[in-house]
């Protein structure tokens, strides 16, 4: 008989959950913030990922962002490619011959009125302001629901409220918006090669093309089918390696079928320039030895980058 594959966690939590979790007063809230705060880490350890569904980012505003980055990639070629910046993944890359139907642009900071501001200006010199507007506001709330799931495993873990604070002292954040075209034919259909993300914790929104597939602990492709108003939230190496291995970094990549094209668009928090990344000393025991040595995040990335190993954590700070 065939055993069905674990299903992928769904968690569904409402800003009202966040508030009387966190108040003093509620002491019910506070108990079943408490088990929703179980249930986010036990889907870190187990599948590395999960789906969300939060009503404090509304659905109007995901379909005012997907509307936004479809006209942004309707931009010319030549406008896109106006967008180049030193640092790896954020440039506009567009067709590029290992992914050619990705395409891609990763603004810093787009929590930063002015950041947003600046990277709307050079695609529509001539203004979009509600553009900016809505880029702006989604990377906030994405960025504020980021630290409520890292506070969440940080609590769940048992980890003091210090460390907590320290994590979220050095934190930054990436906004990536992605499309992906209908591919030609069936057997070039990949739409982003597998992967593991180097950051700490990447929140994923999409349209209602399908496409995301991650490696399973048995070691099968498993299709994320994303609901409607569902986020994805995928562990990345950073937040692994804090965790001295707890979390699994899942790999993933995106596999195009049908004849829609899909959009996408993810908040990444990494560690600021400098910050080092260091197991949390509550997770370090005899039985679970140190995995990783601590190391500075942004060394690691560049090792990466030169070396685009599929093992580079383990490779570059494994003890
Ligand atoms: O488009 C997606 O849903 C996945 C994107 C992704 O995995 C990434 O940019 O790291
Ligand atoms: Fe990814």
């Amino acid at each position: 008989m065939d055993v069905a594959p674990p299903k992928i966690p769904v968690i569904q939590f409402s800003g009202e959950d966040v508030e009387n979790g966190l108040s003093p007063s509620s002491g019910q809230g506070r108990e079943r913030w408490k088990v929703l705060c179980r249930q986010v880490r036990e889907a870190c350890e187990s599948h590395g990922c999960f789906l969300l569904t939060y009503d404090k980012i509304p659905t109007s505003l995901r379909e005012d962002m997907l509307v936004g980055i479809k006209a942004l990639f309707d931009l010319p070629d030549e406008t896109k490619s106006k967008y180049q910046h030193p640092k790896p993944y954020r440039s506009y890359q567009g067709k590029c011959p290992v992914v050619p139907l990705h395409e891609s642009f990763g603004i810093d900071d787009a929590t930063s009125f002015e950041a947003a501001q600046d990277f709307i200006h050079l695609m529509w010199p001539q203004g979009n302001s509600a553009f900016c507007e809505i880029l702006n506001t989604m990377s906030s709330k994405m960025l504020e629901l980021s630290f409520t799931i890292l506070g969440m495993i940080f609590k769940s873990f048992g980890i003091e409220e210090k460390q907590y604070e320290a994590l979220v002292r050095d934190i930054s954040s990436i906004l990536r918006v992605m499309k992906y075209r209908v591919p030609a034919t069936e057997d070039q259909n990949l739409g982003l090669v597998a992967h593991t993300d180097k950051n700490a914790l990447t929140v994923l929104c999409q349209n209602e093309v399908q496409g995301l597939e991650i490696v399973t602990k048995e070691g099968h492709w498993e299709e994320v089918v994303v609901p409607k108003d569902a986020l994805v939230v995928i562990v990345g190496d950073a937040l692994k390696a804090w965790s001295n291995g707890r979390l699994v970094a899942v790999k993933h990549r995106v596999v195009m079928k049908g004849d829609k094209e899909r959009y996408s668009f993810g908040l990444f928090t990494l560690p600021k320039e400098g910050a080092m990344i260091e197991a949390a000393r509550e997770l370090v025991d005899g039985e679970h030895p140190l995995l990783y040595r601590p190391f500075k995040f942004a060394d690691y990335f560049s090792y990466f980058v030169s070396n685009l190993s599929d093992d580079a954590l383990d490779i570059y700070a494994g003890v």
